[in-house]
């Protein structure tokens, strides 16, 4: 079975996948001190708890935060044999070379969203994914990413007006009822909340322009319903897509290598 490993900023994922579904997700913060011993304690005691007795022989990572990647690489080596796959890395061959700036280093997760939006919903796609930071990631019509913009989160927003402003409690990000705030937390939220469903319209609205064709957008992350509470902000929301980018960039990397002999 196929290990997906999906480190953000905030949190790493991983996902068991049996060739046809995920048959379980845990989540983790993102620590780059994490060693693979560790990794493998936590790992064994959710595969424990969740009653799944299942072997592993292929890794896949994406990782935005390049420190963690050696300790998972360990990991895969240590207890499950394999060297991963890792996104973004020269061996790890992707279904669509970007068309970016030289010398650009796009995201694993942009990458891997972009394979995995691609491949359910073909071409001319904005993929709008709620983490750490929101990026927006442009597939063209032949799945490649073209580009996108990036966008402080939402949480980090939220965090960021705390850090700043001695006032300002630290609170978390819901929908206010209303627009006009009569406390100091729901004037955040609403701050934070319709302040980012102009945003996310507003984007979308411009890239459509920009590209001058019809795209639909496909929310992600933990954040998109709520988002889409407030507006319809979305053609699809998708919460699996970034894992399942992985099972798409995996199965493309196993073919190419199966054709090699
Ligand atoms: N369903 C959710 N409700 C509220 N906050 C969430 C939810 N999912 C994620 N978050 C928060 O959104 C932020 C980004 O999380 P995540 O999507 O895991 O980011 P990353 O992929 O960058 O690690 C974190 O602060 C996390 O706690
Ligand atoms: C923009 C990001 C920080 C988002 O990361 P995340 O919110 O998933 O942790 C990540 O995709 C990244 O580090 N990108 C590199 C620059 C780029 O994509 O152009
Ligand atoms: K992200």
């Amino acid at each position: 079975m196929l290990l997906c490993i999906d480190c953000g900023n905030t949190n790493t994922v991983f996902a068991i996948w049996d060739g046809t579904e995920f048959l379980t997700t845990f989540r983790t913060a993102t620590e780059h001190q994490r060693t693979a011993d560790q990794y493998y304690v936590w790992y064994n005691a959710l595969m424990a708890h969740r009653g799944l007795d299942v072997t592993i022989d292929a890794v896949i990572i994406s990782s935005t935060v390049p420190r963690v990647v050696f300790n998972l690489r360990v990991f895969a080596d240590r207890y499950f044999n394999t060297r991963p796959l890792v996104v973004g890395r020269e061996d790890c061959a992707l279904p669509h070379i970007p068309r970016v700036d030289v010398g650009t280093q796009v995201g694993p997760d942009r990458l891997v969203n972009t394979a995995g939006a691609y491949d359910r919903h073909g071409g001319n796609l904005i993929v709008v994914d709620f983490g750490t930071a929101t990026t927006f990631d442009v597939v063209d019509d032949d799945g490649a990413y073209v580009g996108g913009v990036i966008a402080p989160g939402v949480n980090l927003s939220l965090e960021a007006l705390h850090q700043a402003a001695a006032a300002l409690p630290h609170v978390d990000v819901t929908k206010p009822a209303r627009v006009i705030g009569t406390n100091t937390v729901a004037c955040m939220q609403s701050g934070v909340f319709w302040g980012y469903v102009g945003l996310v319209r507003g984007i979308c609205d411009r890239i459509r322009a920009e590209r001058d064709r019809p795209m639909q957008i496909i929310g992600t992350g933990g954040l998109a319903p709520l988002f889409s509470q407030g507006d319809v902000l979305f053609d699809r929301i998708e919460d699996d897509l970034t894992m399942h980018g992985l099972t798409v960039i995996h199965a493309y990397n196993r073919a190419a290598a199966q054709a090699q002999g």
